[in-house]
């Protein structure tokens, strides 16, 4: 029920600013409005940014005085789905939009002959661009879940000097206790920022079933704060300079031999 999803999720953000009055960012999962699903994305897709949640948002950024990074929904633009990231500013402005780029389609096999299947290219596109927004001082590069298995991705947006990613995402119950915690790291370590994912919380009565586990990594890959499996609001305040003395300690961004690798690429 997407009026009932939208609405706990504004009374979830305005709760945690009347708890937090310094809060200036808020991140909500993949998927927050409706369920995930392959068969539900026509049914719940909406415009960016004319569409009611767009306009939730828009409207919740701008009473609260708060940047919001929407999770995602899905976007309807003409024929065409995406699984789209929008980004409010405090004034309610729309100032980024991700579609994600790596859409997922998965066939996890389980031992007990269960296992879970998903092919989002089944019936949405993907995007073709890199987003990176402003949020006060800082640029922030976005992922929609699977996005964040891409090093390449996350590559990227350290060279454009960004200094924290996020993935609002919502990896299955299959795979998240292998590789949950581990992607958001690796991204960490290789890339010396702050990583921060947004997941639904798990429903066992849903066809899919959600990891949760939200949870915010530093520049050194250590986990500063992470969610249970429930519905739970996790608040942090980020030190910025972390990732500069990071970045000074272990240099290996001067350290990459790239004169190497392309040799070795043209072999
Ligand atoms: N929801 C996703 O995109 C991805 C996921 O669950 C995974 O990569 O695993």
């Amino acid at each position: 029920d997407v009026v009932t999803n939208v609405r706990e999720a504004v009374r979830c953000v305005g709760e945690l600013k009347a708890e937090n009055p310094l809060l200036q960012l808020a991140i909500l999962p993949e998927s927050f409005n409706a369920p995930y699903g392959v068969e539900h994305f026509a049914k719940y897709a909406e415009r960016v940014p004319d569409g009611q949640t767009c306009r939730a948002l828009s409207q919740l950024a701008r009473q609260l005085g708060i940047y919001i990074i929407g999770g995602s929904i899905i976007e309807r633009d003409g024929n065409r789905l995406y699984n789209t990231c929008t980004v409010w500013s405090p004034t309610g402005q729309l100032i980024g939009k991700h579609r994600k780029i790596h859409l997922f389609t998965m066939s996890i096999e389980a031992a007990n002959g269960g296992g879970v299947q998903f092919d989002e290219a089944a019936v949405l596109t993907a995007g073709d661009d890199v987003t990176v927004v402003e949020i006060g001082q800082h640029k922030v590069g976005l992922g929609v879940c699977h996005d964040k298995r891409f090093e390449e991705l996350a590559r990227i947006y350290r060279s454009m000097g960004c200094s924290m990613l996020v993935y609002p995402s919502a990896f299955c119950i299959c795979q998240g206790p292998m590789h949950w915690e581990l992607l958001q790291r690796a991204r960490a370590t290789d890339n010396q920022l702050f990583v921060v994912t947004c997941s639904p919380a798990r429903n066992n009565m849903s066809g899919y079933v959600a990891y949760g586990h939200s949870m915010i990594v530093d520049p050194w890959a250590r986990v500063q704060r992470e969610a249970g499996e429930g519905p739970e609001l996790i608040v942090e305040q980020i030190d910025f300079d972390l990732v500069d003395e990071v970045r000074r300690q272990i240099p290996i961004n001067k350290q990459r031999r790239t004169d190497v690798y392309t040799r070795a690429q043209k072999q």
